[in-house]
This record gives structure tokens, C-alpha cells and sequence, in this order.
């Protein structure tokens, strides 16, 4: 019986969704057994250090990617939306799993709501897709950047001088610590989400057809269309999770897929926003991109990546 094993990062997200996803796959079941390997980056070793000055964009996933071409490995877990546009030759998104809740998660102190939150309020993240958009909604506030793991972050929440802090629902979720933590859900006309927020990506080999034909069964199809058009949106941007870039999909009774893509600088000052709609999701991903590059999309990110690479 072949034991297929699983590599992920070592953050307890990490391991909850690659535990989820062997649940997943114990339901089918294969003639399998499954084990899992924590796999150790750079971008893990390193949180403290703005990301972006040791490698940037696909950082977590290079050093996975390495394990499954030794064949340590044979499925690595990832959060779709740290997945670099592009992937190596010789891996494959083998699975886009189904979807939790996509939103950005606000989180208060006392539960105070966004619209409430006293002028020069300290709210904290460490995405400039965040700040943009919070900014674009509320100039007043003072965004901090605050770094590290979900546990990480809640605590300094508690411990440090921030008012507020804005992660991913599907983090806190997959935790499972949604629920009374969260003071509000920030919909999409308020917060677009990185894209691919809240899926999971399986890649495999592209070889591998034994591990490819495993993870057919995990692939949600409407969440692939999703995540696809979004994924392109990014690719023609020449966009990573770094800069601020939100995109977020969504399926219509007709089959077309429905994209709000946006770019934003940090400060929230410039807010590029279009809205496509199509059959095929690669190309409403690049004609979203197309209109917002048009607007000057491409000198807001040249600026932000310029000013990353002088920190
Ligand atoms: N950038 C870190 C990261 N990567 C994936 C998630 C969880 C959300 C998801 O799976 O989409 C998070 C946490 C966050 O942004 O708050």
C-alpha cells in the first residue's frame, strides 16, 4: 500500500489544513495511508524581516516545491492565495479545495465596529491590500504593521497598542476560532480579498498520475473557475502577495464567472476597481486586468515593489 505523504509548513494553520485535507482523503477510501511532513522555509525562519528583501513573492513555496522533486513529498498543502502566479515546471495544482469564507475578518478591542473606531485609531496588518483599502475607507486611522502567525498577531492585539487587528476569516476559521472573536466580517465593498483567499491549493508532480487522479476527487470545480480568474488577474499584473492587490470571484446561475479586481497604493489615496464578467475565467481575469493597467495599475506596483526593495 503506497503511503502518500503530505508536506506543508509548520504554522499550526498549516498542520490543521493538512489535516483537514487527510480527512478529506480518508473519506474516499483508497487503498492509502497518508502521513504528513513539516517542511521548514526560509519565509518561516524569517518573519520578522519584511518579506520581501529575501526573495519575495513564492518564498514558502520554492522550499516545498524542492521536497516534492526529492520525492520527500508528494502533495503540499498551500493557502492559494500565498501561491505565486506561476508555478515551477513540474508541479501542478492538483486540487482547489472548497472554499470558507473569503472575507477579511476585523477584530477590535471591546468589538468597537470599523465605522466607530475613534479618529487616529491603531489598527494593525501587514498587507498592503489591507491598508489600502482601510485607508481608502477610513483616512483617519493609523495603520501599523504587525507581523507574524495568527496567535502571533492575536496576542499582540491583546498585549501591545493596537485598537484593532484584520486577518483572514478563513485562518481564524480553520482554527476554529471564528465565531465571537470576530467583531465584524468586511464584505467586498469594503475589502476585496487576496486572491485566492480562503481555497486550498494541492500541488502534486505533474507526473504523479496516481496522486493527480487522488486529488480530482478533493477539486471543488466552482471554486477552481474562482480561483482561476483571480489567479489570472494577478498573473497579468505581474502581481505576488506583497503588494496591494485584491480579487475575488464569484460563480453566477449562468455559469460566468464574476470578478472585482483591485489595486490600490498603500495609502489608500489611488483605488483602481473594475468589475468583469464572462464565460471563460482566464479571460475576465486578464480583461480585469487590462482596465486596471490602463488606469495606471502598473506604476502604482512598480512604486510599491521599488520602496519594498529600498527597505
Ligand atoms: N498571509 C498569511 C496567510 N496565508 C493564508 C492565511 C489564511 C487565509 C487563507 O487560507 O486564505 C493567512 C493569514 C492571514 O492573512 O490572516
Amino acid at each position: 500500500m503506497r503511503t502518500i505523504v503530505l508536506g506543508t509548513r509548520k504554522s499550526n494553520l498549516a498542520m490543521k489544513q493538512t489535516e483537514w485535507v487527510i480527512s478529506e482523503l480518508k473519506k474516499l477510501d483508497l487503498p492509502y495511508n497518508y502521513e504528513i511532513k513539516k517542511i521548514v522555509t526560509k519565509g518561516d525562519k524569517i518573519l520578522d524581516v519584511t518579506l520581501s528583501k529575501v526573495g519575495g513573492k513564492g518564498l514558502f513555496v520554492k522550499e516545498i516545491e524542492q521536497a516534492m522533486e526529492d520525492k520527500e513529498i508528494d502533495i503540499a498543502v498551500h493557502s492559494m492565495k500565498d501561491m505565486p502566479g506561476e508555478l515551477q515546471d513540474g508541479f501542478t495544482i492538483g486540487a482547489i479545495t472548497n472554499r470558507v469564507d473569503p472575507r477579511d475578518a476585523f477584530i477590535a478591542n471591546d468589538h468597537i465596529r470599523l465605522e466607530d473606531l475613534p479618529e487616529g485609531s491603531v489598527v494593525g496588518t501587514s498587507s498592503l491590500r489591507r491598508s489600502a483599502q482601510l485607508l481608502a475607507h477610513r483616512p483617519d486611522l493609523n495603520v501599523q504593521w504587525i507581523r507574524g502567525n495568527i496567535e502571533t498577531r492575536l496576542r499582540k492585539l491583546r498585549e501591545e497598542n493596537f485598537d484593532a487587528i484584520i486577518l483572514a476569516s478563513a485562518g481564524l476559521e480553520r482554527m476554529g476560532w471564528g465565531g465571537d472573536l470576530v467583531t465584524e466580517y468586511l464584505e467586498p465593498d469594503v475589502c476585496i480579498p487576496a486572491v485566492g483567499q480562503g481555497a486550498l491549493g494541492l500541488e502534486c508532480r505533474n507526473d504523479d498520475k496516481e496522486v493527480l487522479d487522488l486529488l480530482a476527487h478533493l477539486n471543488d470545480e466552482a471554486v477552481r473557475k474562482r480561483v482561476t480568474a483571480e489567479r489570472a488577474f494577478l498573473q497579468a499584473v505581474e502581481g505576488g502577495c506583497q503588494v496591494p492587490i485584491g480579487g475575488y470571484a464569484t460563480l453566477e446561475e449562468d455559469g460566468e464567472v464574476e470578478l472585482t479586481a483591485l489595486v490600490g497604493s498603500p495609502d489608500g489615496k489611488v483605488i483602481l476597481k473594475e468589475t468583469r464578467r464572462g464565460a471563460d475565467p482566464e479571460q475576465v481575469g486578464r480583461d480585469a486586468a487590462h482596465l486596471l493597467l490602463e488606469q495606471g495599475a502598473k506604476e502604482i506596483l512598480d512604486k510599491v515593489k521599488r520602496e519594498l526593495d529600498n527597505q
